[in-house]
């Protein structure tokens, strides 16, 4: 059985290793047109915004790990076409050499592109996108220079609220823009996003909320953001307004999503039997939706492309599905989620109630201690959890993937009232944040 991998990033990768250490007989061969393989896009904030020394340990394994496994792998070779009929890839290396591998199972594993604000000057100097190691680099060597004093960043999700960040701790004057009222809206009610609002505001991020940008101008390189409520001199912009599926190879030949992903069933299977799609250009089940989805997420990838590789390798393993947990932390401050927030649920059409609570982490005799603020989403009908979040500057991160099980096994709100929850002084309240935000549910 011979598998071909388009795509050597986190979904391709996990997929890759998971036949090459599992089905030692599978021949494998991956394609990637990049010339670095497993960058950890989460971490280019971190060392653009030195909190971490460099970049090096960002990247997890290399293209001679995969060949000392057995399997083959051309970097800096990109696929231009497939024959889903004979079952053939093409592709072509750096030096423009063509080339083709027929499969007998194929797996895209094309990730995600970021969406482009079609605005005039788009192509100006000085406006990045920060998807590659390659562009995070850019970015960082732009912060360096002495002229680059003022930094626009458009859309404040995930990528746009870390870059902002860091470019503060650069020194810089930061602007941050966000077609919706607050930051993070896709992941938090305004109850929690304004908490992070208030948090960028106090370290110096200047903030341009429900305010879309226009046009760029400048004379080869950006120099000002038009927007429909004003002009701002700028040196330099970072696009940040999220990703679409990268699935033009296959979109003509498979069954798409709305937004053009793979549509993928629980094996990872597209709509032909001999090709599987994993990661950011695939379809995920989600769980508190109770429907097909998109979520371009890192540990997606990783999952799907584990699922992919078993069905592939000859054992059924079905996919359990996602809750879109997700964190992030900003001078301190961290905010986790995981399913949909009331936001997100009235966007699809489910009826849902939530409770509030908010407190001290630990007892008040406890010296190093913070406020908690949570607020869990449920179905009104069913009583069924789908969704939670979670606020303060402790590290509350481990209680989000509680929250995430009892989404993915349908505990209804009511079950999380007398939940077994342990006390220790050191840790948590006797009355806990948890077992207070339900039984505080109407
Ligand atoms: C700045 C940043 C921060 C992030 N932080 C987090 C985080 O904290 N947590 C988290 O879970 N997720 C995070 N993500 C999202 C995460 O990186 C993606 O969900 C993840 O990279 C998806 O992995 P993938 O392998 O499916 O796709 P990709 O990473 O997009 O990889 C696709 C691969 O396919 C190759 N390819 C595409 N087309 C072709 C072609 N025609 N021929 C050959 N090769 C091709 C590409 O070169 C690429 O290597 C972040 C992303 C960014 C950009
Ligand atoms: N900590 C993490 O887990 C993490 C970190 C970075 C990225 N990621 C993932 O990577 C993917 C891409 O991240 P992202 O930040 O680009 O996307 P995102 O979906 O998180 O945020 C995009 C933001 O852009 C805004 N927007 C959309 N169109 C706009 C427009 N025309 N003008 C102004 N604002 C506009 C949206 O309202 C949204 O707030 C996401 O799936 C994200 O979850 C995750």
């Amino acid at each position: 059985m011979k598998t071909v991998i388009i795509g050597a990033n986190h979904a391709g990768i996990a997929c890759a290793n998971t036949l090459l250490d599992t089905y030692p007989d599978t021949e494998v061969v991956m394609i990637d047109r990049n010339s670095n393989l497993s960058y950890l896009g989460c971490g280019t904030a971190l060392w653009v915004g030195r909190q971490i020394d460099g970049y090096e340990n960002l990247f997890y394994t290399t293209a001679d790990n995969f060949r000392k496994k057995g399997a083959k792998i051309y970097m800096e070779s990109v696929v231009s076409d497939i024959d889903f009929i004979n079952q053939v890839v093409h592709f072509t290396n750096k030096a423009g050499e063509k080339s083709a591998e027929t499969y007998d199972k194929l797996v895209l594993a094309t990730g995600s592109k970021p969406i482009v604000p079609n605005i005039p000057g788009k192509d100006l100097d000085g406006i990045h996108f920060l998807k590659l190691f390659q562009e995070g680099l850019a970015v960082d060597l732009d912060l360096s220079r002495d002229d680059v004093k003022t930094v626009a960043v458009i859309g404040a999700g995930y990528i746009g609220v870390e870059i902002a960040e860091a470019a503060k701790r650069r020194g810089k004057h930061v602007l941050l823009f966000d077609a919706m009222p607050t930051s993070l809206a896709s992941y938090y009610d305004p109850e929690f996003a304004t908490k992070m609002d208030e948090n960028l505001e106090q370290h110096g991020i200047s903030l341009h909320f429900g305010e879309l940008a226009t046009e760029y101008k400048g004379d080869g390189h950006v120099t000002q953001l038009v927007t429909d409520k004003a002009t701002y001199d700028v040196d330099l912009v970072i696009n940040a307004i999220g990703f679409t599926a990268n699935s033009d190879l296959g979109a003509e030949h498979l069954d798409t999503f709305k937004n053009g992903a793979y549509l993928v069933d629980k094996h990872q299977k597209t709509s032909d039997d001999s090709v599987y799609a994993v990661g950011d250009c695939a379809t995920i089940y989600s769980n508190a939706l109770d429907d097909t989805t998109y979520i371009a997420l890192a540990t997606n990838a990783v999952r799907s492309g584990i699922v992919a590789g078993h069905n592939i390798g000859g054992t059924v393993l079905d996919a359990i599905g996602v809750q879109g947990s997700n964190g992030i932390s900003i001078f301190g401050y961290n905010m986790v989620s995981t399913g949909l927030s009331v936001t997100a649920a009235e966007k699809a059409g489910i009826d849902v109630d939530y409770t509030d609570f908010e407190d001290l982490q630990k007892p008040g005799f406890i010296k190093e201690n913070a406020l908690v603020k949570i607020r869990i989403v449920y179905e009104k009908s069913s009583r069924r959890v789908i969704g939670a979040q979670l606020a303060s500057t402790e590290d509350i991160s481990a209680t989000i993937h509680m929250f995430s099980l009892a989404i993915q096994e349908h505990v209804t709100i009511d079950e999380l009232k007398l939940l077994d929850i342990f006390f220790l002084p050191h840790f948590n309240q006797p009355y806990n944040y948890i077992t207070m935000a339900a039984l505080g549910a109407k």
